[in-house]
């Protein structure tokens, strides 16, 4: 069965409650990574889990909550892997546009998000400084996908420990437009930065083959 919310305020209840498992379900993935219970309080949590799932697969969306407009009138991706508040694999990341119109967020990793000991996998950074990035442009009045992204790892990022993100909008030539952004410590210290292109596609003009012909993207 498909389950298929209008953005009213009807469905806010359900999408309070959403969030609130998400959240918990975040604090239980960390709970799975740093667990040392004995093998059988383990099989007796996976016998627990499953059966949640089950409960919750009893009605089904197709797809996790896209971009709608919340009843405060703002955008919102709830179902979003970096900034999805009903989304437990995202962290989520609470970005604010500044007067400069560059975007800010502060952030914690978590155990979870472990690559070499001790240190957050560098795909993770990667994903947030995406989004930041594609965030960045977009504010700038030039929303798009994302073509090129490249990243310089300077120093190794720690998970449970405040962080800063930062990006802002540098440059267009035609549909491509570049945005550059990086993670730091609180005291300015950069840990990641990253330089990347976003494309207008040339389907959202009506031009070119549309996303169906090799995989939907976004
Ligand atoms: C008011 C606002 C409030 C906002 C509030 C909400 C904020 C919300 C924030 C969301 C932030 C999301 C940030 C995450 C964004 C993703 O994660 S997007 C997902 C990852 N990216 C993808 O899946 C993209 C997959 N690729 C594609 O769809 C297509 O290849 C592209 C990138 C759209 C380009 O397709 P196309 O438009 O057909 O491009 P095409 O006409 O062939 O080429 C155009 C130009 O780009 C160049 N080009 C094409 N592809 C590339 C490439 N990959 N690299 C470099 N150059 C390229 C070409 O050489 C050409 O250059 P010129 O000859 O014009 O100089």
């Amino acid at each position: 069965m498909t389950l298929d919310l209008a953005s009213t305020e009807d469905a806010e209840p359900q999408l309070a409650a959403l969030t609130d498992l998400s959240r918990r379900v975040r604090d239980l993935i960390d709970a799975v990574a740093l667990t040392d219970v004995p093998e059988g309080e383990l099989a007796a949590a996976a016998a627990e889990v499953a059966a949640l799932t089950e409960r919750l697969n009893a009605v089904r969306r197709d797809s996790p909550r896209s971009f709608e407009i919340g009843p405060d009138g703002a955008p919102r991706n709830l179902g979003n892997a970096v900034t999805g508040s009903a989304n437990p694999h995202a962290l989520p990341l609470v970005a604010e546009v500044t007067p400069e119109r560059t975007v800010r967020a502060e952030l914690s990793f978590r155990p979870a998000h472990e690559g070499p000991p001790g240190t957050v996998h560098g795909g993770v950074s990667a994903m947030i400084l995406d989004h930041l990035l594609g965030h960045a442009t977009a504010v700038a009045g030039f929303p798009g996908m994302t073509g090129t992204l490249t990243l310089r790892y300077r120093r190794r990022v720690p998970y449970g420990e405040p962080l800063v993100a930062t990006a802002e909008y540098v440059r267009s030539e035609g549909r491509k437009h570049w945005s550059e952004g990086r993670i730091a410590l609180p005291d300015g210290t950069v840990l990641v930065e990253a330089s990347g292109l976003f494309i207008a596609p040339s389907w959202w003009s009506g031009q070119g083959p549309g996303p169906e012909s090799a995989g939907e993207a976004g």
